[in-house]
């Protein structure tokens, strides 16, 4: 694979160039603002989203997205789900239609309830198998401080996949390959979700058991909704759906889940909002779009439901467990 371009210098689109560079990729990072590129320029550093992360000196960044688009035949997208479409809009002239589009986002659009690749397919006009998602027990900062993880690359497109993985293979960081894209996306998108409601019950004072209740759970209402539109049940059971829901519901390193905590402790959302600093917790406006995709496919996320409520029906997290505890008995599948 050529040189690659990393749009979005959050936490996750900076230590995945840094992945890219360390495997041996040339790399440019598109950052927002011109000072965070200027910063990672010139001292290799991102202070706003990864403190104390030295960055490789291989590793380009630039505010002009011209400049990393330059010659590129991979582009990564790492901005929120919900500005993704506004984002790739104002791309879309300058970007070359034969480029592999990898998509690093978790979530489901508002409104139109698109998962990312197939926001990107209808706003670039490329056929899907032109997309690929990274998704995965990715926690931005254990990655960046080169703890050892791995992931999953999904595309339609096997060898295509195949050349994200080699783009993208560390010492630390190991990308296996799927096909289910409809699979891996769900799960990245629906664990935000049940991140938030464990943060919750960790907020209210509960522990493991009802974690792992709510994990357990979590994982049937994603692969309800996940069979429903088509995904490999497998999956759930893979890197993307298990592995990602255990990290990010069980890690104070999640913004979901440390979102979750606030609201749980008795935080309006408000004030969770403003405690998270302008870092996105996705699950937040998916909790919304899962739960009406869900709705239109007749697929039941009890879960999802009631962090929908509590995010944005003004649902007290304190009723939370009676709701879902008092529900009619039923077998467990
Ligand atoms: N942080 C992680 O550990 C992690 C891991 C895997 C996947 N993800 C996913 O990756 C995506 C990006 O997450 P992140 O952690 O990098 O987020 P972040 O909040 O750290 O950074 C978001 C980046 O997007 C930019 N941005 C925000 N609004 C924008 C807009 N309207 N237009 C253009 N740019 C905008 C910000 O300036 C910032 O550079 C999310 O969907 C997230 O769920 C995150
Ligand atoms: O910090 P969160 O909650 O957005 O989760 C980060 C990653 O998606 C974990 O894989």
């Amino acid at each position: 694979m050529g040189p690659i371009a990393v749009f979005g210098a959050g936490s996750w689109g900076t230590t995945f160039a840094k992945v890219l560079a360390d495997a041996g990729s040339e790399v440019t990072l598109w950052a927002r603002r011109a000072s965070v590129a200027e910063s990672i320029t010139t001292s290799r550093t991102n202070p706003d989203y990864l403190p104390g992360v030295e960055l490789p000196a291989t590793l380009k960044s630039t505010s002009d997205p011209r400049v990393a688009l330059a010659g590129a035949s991979a582009v990564v997208l790492a901005v929120p789900s919900q500005s993704l479409r506004h984002n790739l809009t104002a791309w879309r002239g300058l970007i070359d239609p034969s480029v592999t589009l990898i998509s690093l986002a978790k979530g489901v659009e508002l409104g139109t309830l698109a998962r990312m690749s197939q926001v990107v397919v209808e706003v670039l006009g490329v056929p899907e198998n032109q997309v690929a998602v990274v998704s995965g027990p990715n926690l931005a900062k254990e990655i960046a401080a080169e703890q050892p993880t791995a992931a999953v690359i999904a595309c339609t497109d096997h060898d295509r996949a195949v050349r994200v993985q080699q783009a993208c293979t560390t010492g630390y960081f190991r990308p296996y390959t799927i096909t289910d894209v409809v699979g891996a996306e769900l799960g990245g998108a629906c664990k935000n979700v049940i991140a938030l409601s464990c943060g919750m019950a960790g907020g209210l004072g509960f522990g493991d058991n009802t974690l792992a209740t709510l994990i357990t759970r979590g994982l049937a209402e994603t692969a309800r909704l996940g069979v429903a539109l088509g995904a490999d049940p497998m999956t759930f059971a893979g890197l993307a759906g298990l592995g990602d829901l255990v990290a990010t519901c069980s890690s104070p390193l999640s913004r979901n889940r440390t979102f979750g905590e606030r609201l749980g402790r008795g935080e309006t959302v408000r004030q969770a909002q403003d405690a998270a600093h302008g870092q996105v917790a996705e699950g937040v406006k998916s909790c919304s779009s899962i739960r009406d995709l869900a709705m239109r496919h007749g697929v039941e996320m009890p879960i999802t439901e009631v962090v929908h409520r509590v995010c944005h029906d003004g649902f007290d997290p304190r009723e939370m467990a009676a709701d879902l505890i008092g529900r009619k008995t039923k077998p467990e599948r």
